[in-house]
């Protein structure tokens, strides 16, 4: 058994990752901006105030509670946000991820990263952990950045990517573009879909087991934690109201140029998995699958 602390805990990942990492019998002391927004109760979690960009808050809380292992999932993670905002967005996604390296060498705790598809240009897609990065957008350069300090860290580290993470939204958080769909489609609410952008969708609770055997099993290096099937959001939304009984033509068929956007997105990314299948025993579930068990709620 582990002490995890997470970063970012209040987040649509970090709130996942909290529950799978005590169900799974680990001691997490979940930390985020703020009062604690769980959605969930669970035994076995601490919850603990600190702002990431305050240097010695998050410095004092691994002192007292020495975790084994930190995984840092805070972040200012809105593309749009970190485009118009670029300074903030390096303090809180680039320097404080290096404060807390050294707060991880400085107590010994395995640190494990989530970084993103969007350190690629989405020229290739389905990279693999060894392709070259690139990224397009102010938000996927702070990543960047934040992966290189990692890789100097002094402690054993991980860097877990994933892509276009979904499942149902938590109250006061982020949405997710599964939500968005089904919240639009079931209301019967016109939306413009893009069809010219290409992922391999994440379901959250995939993410969260497979960040789990990373942590388990110790295994250090970059790892591409993802769905294993090719989607666009609007094939998501065609599947979505296939299922749901919901009419599809509500669903405008757009390209990303039709969104005028601060961010630029990368076209095609997506992951090739089998390094995590492989060597993690890591294995997601299909979108139909996640659907129609998120749908039947
Ligand atoms: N969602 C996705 O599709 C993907 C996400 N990722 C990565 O996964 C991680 C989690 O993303 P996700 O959960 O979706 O994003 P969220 O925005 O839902 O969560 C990020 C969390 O970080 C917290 N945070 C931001 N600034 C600070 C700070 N100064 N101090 C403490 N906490 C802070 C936010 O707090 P508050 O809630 O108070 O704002 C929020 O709870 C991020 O690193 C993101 O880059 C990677 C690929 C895809
Ligand atoms: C708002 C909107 C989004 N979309 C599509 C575009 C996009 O592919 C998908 C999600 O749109 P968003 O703008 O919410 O997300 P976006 O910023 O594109 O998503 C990114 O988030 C960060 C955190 C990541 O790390 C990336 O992996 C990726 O998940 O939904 C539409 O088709 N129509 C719309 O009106």
């Amino acid at each position: 058994m582990e002490k995890i602390l997470v970063t970012g805990a209040n987040g649509f990942v970090g709130q996942e990752l909290v529950q799978v990492l005590t169900q799974r019998g680990h001691s997490v002391i979940a930390t985020g901006k703020g009062p604690t927004r769980l959605a969930v109760e669970t035994n076995g979690v601490r919850y603990v105030a600190a702002d990431i960009t305050h240097p010695f808050e998050l410095q004092a809380i691994i002192e007292s509670e020495k975790p084994t292992a930190i995984v840092h999932c805070a972040a200012m993670s809105q593309v749009d946000e970190c485009e118009q905002k670029q300074k903030e967005a390096h303090n809180i996604n680039v320097e404080a991820t290096a404060r807390l390296v050294l707060d991880a060498e400085e107590h010994n705790c395995f640190f494990l990263f989530v970084s993103t598809d969007f350190v690629f240009d989405g020229e290739k897609g389905m990279y693999t952990e060894e392709d070259d990065l690139n990224p397009i957008s102010w938000y996927g350069q702070t990543k960047l950045e934040a992966e290189a300090i990692v890789q100097t860290a002094e402690v054993p580290w991980a860097i877990v990517r994933t892509c276009l993470v979904y499942g149902n939204a938590y109250s006061h958080g982020r949405s997710t573009i599964f939500s968005w769909l089904r919240d639009n489609l079931k209301a019967g609410r016109h939306c413009k879909v893009v069809d010219d952008q290409f992922r391999t969708p994440t379901y959250v609770n995939d993410l969260a087991i497979g960040i789990a055997l990373v942590l388990e099993q110790r295994k250090t290096g970059i790892w591409h934690i993802s769905g294993e099937e090719v989607f666009t959001p609007y094939r998501m939304g065609l599947a979505i109201a296939e299922m749901g009984g919901w009419d599809a033509g509500l669903m405008e068929r757009v390209t990303a140029a039709s969104f005028t956007q601060p961010g630029k997105r990368p076209a095609k990314t997506g992951f090739d998995i089998q390094k995590a299948k492989k060597e993690l025993g890591y294995q997601p579930r299909s979108f139909s699958q996640v659907a129609a068990q998120l749908l039947a709620g």
